[in-house]
């Protein structure tokens, strides 16, 4: 048994808590291994943010050609080279995991690496089952950084008929001539947009009859039109059974038009992540879970166990990179200022959807607005009716604002179109730092024909009752 300062579980975001300020902390960073070559660093790095975001810009530009007849200006796409775009994203990624796990096993003289799966048998007490057998570690403080993996359903046949989900997909040998989408969540609509332009015949099956149906309803309503037009939307569907035939994946599903069968070479399970808190037993640590069952954090990111604190997917209602970072950065002051804790900020989390056109929102939607009985004004504006927009010829994207009618101060935010989750930043900013939507609009210059004047335009519109002082 070895007992240290501080054991953190996951080197995904849990790995940037560790730095020069804990040298004199004997510290332990217990990793499994992540996807499917069991790689250091975490969703965002080796599985998640940023290979995504990587393939999304190939797809992006495999599909300017489409595009690029309305101004003119005629393009062709003569071939996508799937292996090296794969080999590009990867080559780039894969020594980075490296090299971090390098650093924690070599260059950090204060930290001992254990590669291997921990779970608690008490508060502050573990057990890791590493290659050469159980460790039992102990320690005075415990970080819970342990992550989220794909959760998939309930339907008969799924196992043995085989699905890729977001761990696997990116990793293909080949491309499939046709993939079927379960799941029209994020993971969904951006891995269907990289597919679909480089080449691949996608078919999308929704529960609901919209796609990303948790944003705006306008928001959500334009998007699934324009998916529409590109990938086979099978919407209001239930899938009954999955079955493998040679290289033919069937889904049987139900639904407005009755019983069908979709098929396809490859079959996308993108139905949500479930946190890992069953993996590290953490009720055995003594650790409240919540209703959804993720470990339970206050606003200090502290557990319910004593000098056990938690971040990221395993206990953030925020399956989102940028929201793992900051309650990593929360942590990393607590662990070091326990008489000074400081509290996460989850006012406004902003989020984007990197598929084709891209989407960003902050805040509040209309529907929730509306639920919640909060006094709101809105205003939209067209990227059609600014003359960045001309330019690109764009007819479908638009941004929603909503604010307090009294106070002017921004209560959503909401952008269909292109570089939206640029576009919104500033409206991040000003909803942050207390900027009412009039002195946002009037108290600066939007250069001008820039795309910006599109969150201008919108905040010009915004019928306030009352001009701030
Ligand atoms: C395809 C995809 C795309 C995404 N794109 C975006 C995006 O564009 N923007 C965004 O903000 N977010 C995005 N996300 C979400 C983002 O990746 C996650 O919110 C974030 O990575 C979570 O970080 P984390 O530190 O909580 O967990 P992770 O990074 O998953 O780290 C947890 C680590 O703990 C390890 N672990 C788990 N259990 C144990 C155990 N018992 N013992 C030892 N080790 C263990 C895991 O192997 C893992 O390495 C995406 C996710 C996916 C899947
Ligand atoms: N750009 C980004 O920030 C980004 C990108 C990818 C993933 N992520 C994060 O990763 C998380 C996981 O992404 P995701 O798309 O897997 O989850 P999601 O929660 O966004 O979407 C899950 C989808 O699966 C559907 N679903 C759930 N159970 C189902 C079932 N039994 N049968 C059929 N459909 C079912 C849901 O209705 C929904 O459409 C996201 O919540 C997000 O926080 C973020």
């Amino acid at each position: 048994m070895r007992h240290y300062d501080l054991v953190i579980i996951g080197s995904g975001s849990g790995n940037s808590i560790v730095d020069e300020r804990f040298a004199q902390w004997d510290v332990a960073i217990v990793e499994k291994g992540i996807g499917p070559d069991s790689v250091y660093g975490g969703t965002c790095l080796n599985v998640g943010c940023i290979p995504t975001k990587m393939f999304v810009h190939a797809a992006d530009t495999a599909r300017t050609p489409a595009g690029s007849g309305r101004l003119g200006v005629d393009l062709e796409l003569r071939g996508v080279r799937w292996a090296e775009i794969r080999d590009r994203i990867f080559g780039r990624i894969d020594p980075i995991a490296a090299g971090g796990e390098r650093y924690r096993a070599e260059g950090s003289p204060n930290v001992t690496l254990i590669k291997g799966t921990a779970r608690f048998t008490g508060p502050r007490e573990l057990v890791v089952e590493t290659a050469a057998g159980p460790e039992v570690v102990t320690a005075d403080r415990v970080v819970v950084a342990a992550g989220s993996r794909p959760a998939v359903p309930d339907v008969p046949g799924l196992d043995t008929a085989g699905y890729l989900t977001s761990d696997t997909v990116m990793r293909l040998d080949e491309l499939p001539p046709r993939m079927i989408v379960m799941g029209t969540g994020f993971v969904g609509v951006e891995l269907a947009h990289v597919f679909s332009a480089l080449g691949v015949e996608v078919t999308v099956i929704g529960r609901s009859g919209l796609l990303l149906r948790n944003e705006d309803a306008d928001i959500a309503r334009r998007f699934t039109d324009i998916a529409g037009q590109r990938w086979d939307l099978r919407m209001d569907r239930r899938a009954l059974r999955v079955e493998r035939e040679g290289g033919v994946v069937r889904v049987y599903v139900d639904g407005p038009e009755g019983p069908e069968t979709l098929e396809a070479e490859e079959l996308l399970v993108a139905t949500g992540r479930v946190p890992n808190t069953d993996l590290i037993d953490a009720v055995a640590g003594g650790l409240k879970l919540t209703d959804d069952g993720r470990v339970y954090a206050d606003s200090t990111q502290a557990t319910s166990v004593e000098g056990v604190w938690a971040l990221g997917d395993i206990s953030s209602p925020y399956q989102l990179k940028h929201v793992a970072n900051h309650e990593a950065r929360v942590v990393q002051h607590n662990l070091l200022n326990p008489a000074a804790l400081v509290e996460s900020d989850h006012r406004f989390v902003p989020h984007a959807v990197f598929s084709a056109p891209r989407i960003a929102s902050v805040g509040l939607t209309e529907d929730q607005a509306r639920r919640d009985g909060v006094e709101y004004v809105s205003a939209t504006h067209a990227y059609a009716d600014i003359a960045y927009g001309w330019a690109m010829e764009d007819t479908t994207g638009f941004v929603k604002l909503l604010a307090d009618p009294i106070t002017g101060l921004l209560l959503g935010a909401h952008i269909i179109g292109p570089e939206a989750p640029t576009l919104i930043q500033p409206v991040i900013q000003a909803m942050h730092f207390g900027l009412d939507a009039r002195t946002m609009a009037r108290g600066q210059y939007w250069i001008h024909p820039a795309m910006p004047e599109l969150v201008e335009n919108a905040l010009l519109k915004l019928d306030l009752r009352v001009a701030p002082a």
